[in-house]
């Protein structure tokens, strides 16, 4: 198989050198310049392992209007990922064996990236009893990440029993953090601004009683927990402590809880409705640091594209969730590298590297080192763009960046070699 020179890019934004994809692996790291092949013009490009997400929805089976694994795996490719988990809260919901093969098999044909299932936790997401994570586990999916996300699992006995279960088989409980009954009918963060806007509130001690109830519960068991989409200062607080104690705790934010805030509620635009809510601008400020000092070790895009239909009309009855695949390494960047945060080799660690190894997917976050997979991503980040919802890969168009200019630009990613985007567009 010929060779792919990755001419003068820059591993984790340091100095330039020629990276050598070959039968799938990265063969040679040589002085830039000197690698022969076929030859990708990387100069000035910085190069990062291929992203891994944890918390993607698909929408297959059920709301192929919304998404399909094909649209939602090409949107994810154009973002840099060479990975996605594919969350479970799907209509038949994937909680046996059957539909994490097809959603797996799904995947595989479409070849855009790897897809990793996500288990339900409850059958039917219901939190009544647990589905069969032992014949998921075992499945052609080998699915490692369980999560009734979009519910939480608030019942303590079966969130108990689930951290049992999966140490069976090295698995992990993927929490929604959300308390039912303190967040009945709410539409945003609770707060001054929910009382003038005359929206019900979501408080933050709804996910930080949960969070601190599983940490107490994993420490008790003995398991893995991961908790999704931290949205608050607390949640950083009480993930903080646990670590201290060096529980086997781990936690993600989405992109958009570390850019925006609640007051984008005041446009009354239900793309900006998402679950949970965009909180205030200290939360969003103590998730930063929360990132940046390793508190948060992943971040996760929770991309949920919604129908048109589902997303227009009244606030009330809109359904949350916003794109997040095609603009999650921009965000990072704009809110994360540019501000000093984190260099490169922390936005390698935190959208590949960490991510990969909590849904303990082989093969993926490995270094850019000779013998390692060549999953690569090459990133402009000189560039900007301004983004058009209808240019989208993906089938929804509910980004709350429409219009929006960014930094940086994927420009290429590679799946084992093979690239599957060249010059920004699908290979
Ligand atoms: N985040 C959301 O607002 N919505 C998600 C569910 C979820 O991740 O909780 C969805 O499936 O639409
Ligand atoms: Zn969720």
């Amino acid at each position: 198989m010929t060779a792919t020179v990755l001419r003068a890019a820059r591993p984790y934004g340091g100095d330039p050198v020629d990276l050598v994809l070959r039968d799938g692996v990265v063969a040679e790291v040589l002085p830039a310049g000197t690698g022969s092949g076929s030859v990708v013009d990387a100069d000035g490009l910085v190069a990062l392992p291929g992203l891994v997400d944890l918390h993607t929805h698909l929408r297959e089976p059920g709301r192929e209007d919304a998404e399909t694994v094909e649209t939602g795996t090409r949107a994810a490719a154009l973002g840099g990922f060479t990975a996605v988990h594919a969350m479970a809260n799907t209509d038949p919901v994937a909680d046996t064996a059957g539909v994490v093969e097809q959603v797996w098999r799904l995947g595989r044909e479409a070849g855009h990236c790897d897809v990793a299932p996500v288990g339900a936790v409850t059958v039917g997401l219901r939190g009544e009893r647990l589905a069969e994570l032992g014949a998921m586990a075992e499945s052609a999916a080998r699915v490692r990440v369980f999560s009734d996300d979009g519910h939480c699992v608030s019942d303590a006995v079966l969130m108990r029993r689930a951290l049992e279960y999966v140490k069976a088989f090295d698995g992990v409980i993927a929490q929604h953090a959300q308390e039912p009954r303190l967040t009945e009918g709410a539409q945003m963060n609770e707060g001054a601004l929910s009382g003038v806007l005359g929206l019900k509130g979501w408080p933050s001690v709804a996910e930080e009683s949960v969070i601190a109830r599983d940490i107490l519960l994993t420490a008790h068991v003995g398991s893995r927990l991961h908790v999704c989409h931290v949205s608050t200062a607390g949640s950083v607080e009480i993930l903080r402590l646990a670590k201290e104690r060096g529980l086997a705790v781990t936690a993600e934010v989405t992109p958009h809880h570390l850019l925006l805030d609640e007051e984008l509620a005041a446009t009354y635009d239900a793309v900006y409705k998402v679950n949970p809510p965009l909180r205030s601008k200290a939360d969003v400020e103590a998730l930063r640091q929360g990132v940046a000092d390793g508190t948060i070790d992943a971040i996760a895009t929770d991309h949920a594209p919604h129908a048109g239909e589902d997303k227009e009309g009244e606030w009330a009855h809109a359904l949350p969730g916003m794109l997040g695949l095609e603009t999650a390494l921009s965000v990072a960047q704009l809110a994360l590298v540019d501000t000093g945060l984190l260099d490169w080799a922390g936005v390698a660690e935190r959208l590949s590297v960490a991510p990969a190894r909590i849904g303990r997917l082989a093969g993926q976050g490995r270094p850019l080192s000779v013998g390692e997979p060549a999953n690569v991503v090459l990133v402009d980040p000189a560039a900007r763009w301004t983004v058009d919802p209808a240019a989208l890969a993906s089938k929804s168009r509910n980004t709350p960046y429409a219009g929006r200019e960014l930094p940086g630009r994927v420009v290429a990613t590679f799946l084992r070699g093979r690239a599957t985007v060249l010059d920004g567009a699908l290979a």
